[in-house]
């Protein structure tokens, strides 16, 4: 209801009516002068002039710098207008009964009766003077009670006795006149006094045009009452005859009525009479507009009377409804605190059981306080103490960590040298290791029977030792052949498998080893397979890549490897670049100009690789190449070589070691015997290309085993290619593939009398010493009757084969080839090792 709550005060509220009267009094000494009964007649006629203008501006216009005393004093003067105007009323009736006098005299002066002459001149005189300035006198008269009309009675009887030259009228006369002039000093007075007031008031209202005009219109009366006075001035001598004898004044006066001067101070008298009562009318006119103007104002005034009694009633109304609505408020006020009373003693009764709560608390934690207080200054006086001790701490922290540094400095130093010693050491044992089992291990696998073959009826020759993985049988024509081999798998074997016994010859390489792993054996036997594998089951070359990776991830940091791979392909004993550009290019073999000794390729691409992408990129341009350069890539491959060589260089940043390893994986071509094959032409190139490099491979393992002087590794391009890789410490593995079926049963002889005699063979003691003993012949070299060379199966000269074949077909000579191998065992063991087969 309320836009902002403020502080009302509806004790009492003051009615309009109570203000007037307030203001009133606060006055009233100005409104006793307007109230006063005896008035001049120029206030008379002056005032309400000014004070009816002076109430229409203020109506018409309400001024609002006019104070409220000044607008209630105007208030008052239109009150004294109104009674103004009554006394007016009242003075016309009675200057009109004057003036019914008047002519009526001056009827009866066309009668010749000359004594009621001066009786009328001197009323009429008296009539004229009394309107201009003793109209209070009428009033007086008036207004006294009975004499009132009495007096106008007596006034007309004394004026008709005084026609009639009654002889008491002069006395009366006398005393009227001595009254009168009485009476007129006393107007005169207050005459002085109200025009003193006017002049007051108007200091204190303002001088305006009314204001002006009422100056004129007191002027003109000031100059009438002094004409008025200069008549009087001619009468004493009337009177002072007249007061010693009364009938020879009204004589005298007679006369001088009669006189030319009385007459024409008569007709200046009735001009006068006739310009004063144009002034009249003039007044009357002006009256009649201000009674207009009054009457409207009092119209507007009753107006906003009722204006303001009906604001009355309705501030009334709403100082009632504001009274509910405070009372409203009010009783919501004290509810609202009673109840703000009765939360807060709730709330102040919580407080004070807190209190005592925690005074509670207080008194228990006091005793918990005072121990804090001297745990805190014991720990203030340590934290003083703390620097100084952090400081020797510190002091002696570091000391003992430089004690510390140095001992694990040294101990490291120790386990440094112990690791390389372990290190060496076991290098040592796994060369040892390898030495034992020899350096040219051979494996053989047995190729399952694929769906078409087993379909054909072919029989199975193959058959295999529960009790020991290194013999296989082999039947052939009805007799049961035995071959001992460092391991053989059976065709259920699997890829994974088949790794696992080669990884450790793939780790020696890491190692600065170079190692050499064949697959041997003839066409369809699963060499490539083995070696290669197919997408979904990888064989050697691809997981042996996938172990370096391995292996020498772990090696780092301190080692770091570089591992890269070619591929080159021996086709009709021409050397071809696999990853190169132009795979029809032929490469060839040279000797290292620094003198090393070692054998270089020039041209031949060597990737860098560093995952199985890498790997796989690799593999898949080389047989794109592979399978550019001829028409049909599976007999093509029958009939060529296929090597991948990967080099694995490694540096220890710590020690400053190298180490240099070559990998050869190489997938041999087919070994089937021209014979049977019965080729021709091309074929047969083909196949005495294949049988030369085989022949040569077998001699090359030949006079390595025989510790001959000269090893033929110039013989074929394989054999010179991999020179590095089958002399000295080097390892090499031979895979021989077989298939079990009987129509491959021969092939399967050769090449399993050529494996067993090849894992014979044992490699020189090293490098150095090898080439020592391949270029001058020393004493510790075997003689060449000491050992018998076996050649392959397609070499020209098969006469070592038949003897192999011969020597392996009988139970009794594979027992005696187990037992030779184990005293070959033992023989390597105590490093007096003598081949013998
Ligand atoms: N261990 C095996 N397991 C399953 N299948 C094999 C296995 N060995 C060989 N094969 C399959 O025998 C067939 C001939 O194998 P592969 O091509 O490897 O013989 P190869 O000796 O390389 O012949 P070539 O000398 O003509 O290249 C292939 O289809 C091959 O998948």
């Amino acid at each position: 209801m309320f836009g902002t709550r403020k502080t009302w005060d509806l004790s009492h509220t003051p009615c309009l009516q109570e203000l007037w009267n307030k203001d009133l009094s606060l006055d009233a000494s100005s409104v006793d002068f307007l109230m006063s009964d005896g008035e001049e007649e120029s206030s008379f006629l002056t005032l309400p002039n000014t004070v009816l203008q002076r109430h229409c501006l203020t109506s018409d216009l309400p001024d609002p710098h006019l104070s409220d005393q000044q607008q209630l004093l105007i208030q008052a003067l239109q009150e004294k207008v109104c009674e103004f105007q009554a006394r007016l009323c009242s003075e016309d009736a009675t200057k009109r009964l004057l003036l019914q006098q008047l002519q009526t005299q001056e009827e009866h002066q066309d009668h010749p009766n000359s004594h009621e002459q001066p009786h009328i001149s001197l009323q009429h005189q008296y009539t004229n003077q009394e309107l201009l300035e003793q109209p209070s006198l009428q009033e007086n008269q008036l207004r006294q009670a009975d004499s009132k009309t009495g007096l106008r009675r007596s006034r007309s009887s004394s004026g008709s006795q005084r026609l009639q030259g009654h002889p008491d009228s002069n006395g009366y006369h006398l005393s009227l006149i001595s009254g009168l002039h009485t009476q007129i000093e006393e107007l005169e007075k207050k005459l002085l006094n109200q025009t003193q007031e006017v002049e007051r008031l108007r200091s204190e209202l303002g001088a305006t045009d009314l204001e002006k005009q009422l100056e004129l219109l007191e002027s003109e009366n000031q100059r009438l009452k002094q004409e008025l006075r200069a008549s009087y001035a001619n009468e004493p001598a009337a009177t002072c005859s007249t007061s010693s004898c009364p009938h020879s004044q009204y004589v005298t006066k007679t006369v001088e009525v009669e006189s030319a001067q009385c007459k024409q101070a008569l007709v200046e008298a009735q001009a006068r009479n006739q310009a004063l009562q144009e002034q009249l009318g003039v007044q009357r006119e002006l009256l009649r507009e201000l009674e207009q103007q009054l009457h409207e104002s009092q119209r507007t005034s009753s107006q906003l009377r009722q204006q303001i009694l009906v604001y009355e009633g309705e501030m009334e109304r709403a100082q009632g409804q504001l009274e509910a609505e405070l009372q409203n408020l009010e009783e919501e006020k004290n509810r609202v605190i009673e109840e703000a009373f009765i939360r807060a003693e709730s709330e102040m009764k919580a407080v004070h059981e807190n209190l005592a709560g925690v005074r509670m608390n207080l008194l228990t934690l006091q005793p918990a306080l005072r121990t804090l207080t001297c745990d805190y200054n014991c720990l203030k006086r340590q934290v003083q103490d703390f620097p100084y001790m952090l400081e020797k701490a510190i002091a002696e922290a570091k000391q003992e960590i430089c004690q510390v540094i140095g001992e694990v400095s040294s101990a490291n130093q120790e386990l440094l040298r112990k690791y390389k010693r372990e290190m060496n050491l076991r290098k040592k044992c796994h060369n040892e290791l390898v030495r034992l089992k020899g350096n040219i291990r051979v494996f053989c696998r047995v190729r399952p029977v694929c769906q078409d073959e087993a379909e054909s009826d072919s029989k199975t020759m193959v058959s295999f030792d529960s009790d020991d993985d290194a013999v296989l049988y082999l039947s052939n024509k009805g007799k049961l052949m035995t071959f001992e081999l460092d391991k053989v798998f059976p065709p259920q074997i699997t890829q994974d498998e088949v790794f696992q016994e080669v990884q450790s010859l793939v780790t020696s390489c890491i190692d600065g080893f170079n190692v050499c792993i064949f697959a041997y054996g003839q066409t369809g036997s699963g060499k490539t397979y083995t070696m290669e594998g197919v997408p979904e089951d990888p064989g050697i070359n691809q997981r042996a890549l996938r172990l370096l990776f391995s292996e020498v991830s772990e090696k780092k940091p301190d080692w770091d490897y570089n591992i890269t791979v070619s591929m080159v392909e021996i086709y009709n004993e021409t050397l071809r670049n696999l990853l190169g550009d132009n795979p029809s290019e032929k490469l060839d073999i040279k000797m290292c100009p620094d003198g090393s000794g070692q054998l270089y390729v020039p041209g031949l691409t060597e990737f860098s690789v560093e995952s199985v992408e890498d790997i796989n990129r690799v593999f898949e341009l080389g047989h794109m190449n592979r399978a550019t350069a001829c028409t049909n890539l599976n007999e093509h491959s029958s009939r060529s070589h296929a090597l991948l060589i990967i080099t694995v260089a490694g540096f220890n940043s710590s020690t400053g070691h190298r180490t240099s390893g070559k990998l050869n994986l190489v997938d041999l071509a087919g070994s089937e015997r021209i014979a049977k094959s019965g080729a021709e032409g091309s074929r047969l190139r083909e196949a005495q290309c294949i049988n030369k490099s085989l022949s040569a491979l077998g001699d090359v393992i030949n006079a390595l085993r025989s510790r001959h002087s000269h090893v033929p590794f110039r013989n074929s391009r394989l054999t010179y290619l991999l020179q590095d890789s089958l002399s000295g410490d080097s390892k090499t593995l031979m895979v021989v593939q077989v298939s079990p079926l009987e129509s491959n049963i021969s092939e399967s002889v050769c090449s399993l009398k050529f494996a067993q005699r090849v894992r014979t063979v044992e490699l020189g003691p090293s490098s150095s010493s090898r080439r020592h003993a391949e270029n001058s012949s020393t004493s510790s070299s075997p003689t060449h009757d000491s050992v018998e060379l076996d050649s392959p199966p397609v070499t020209p000269v098969p006469l070592p084969i038949s003897r192999a074949s011969s020597a392996g077909s009988t139970l009794s000579s594979s027992s005696k080839s187990t037992s030779t191998r184990r005293r070959s065992q033992s023989q390597l063991a105590t490093g007096r090792l003598k081949v013998t087969v």
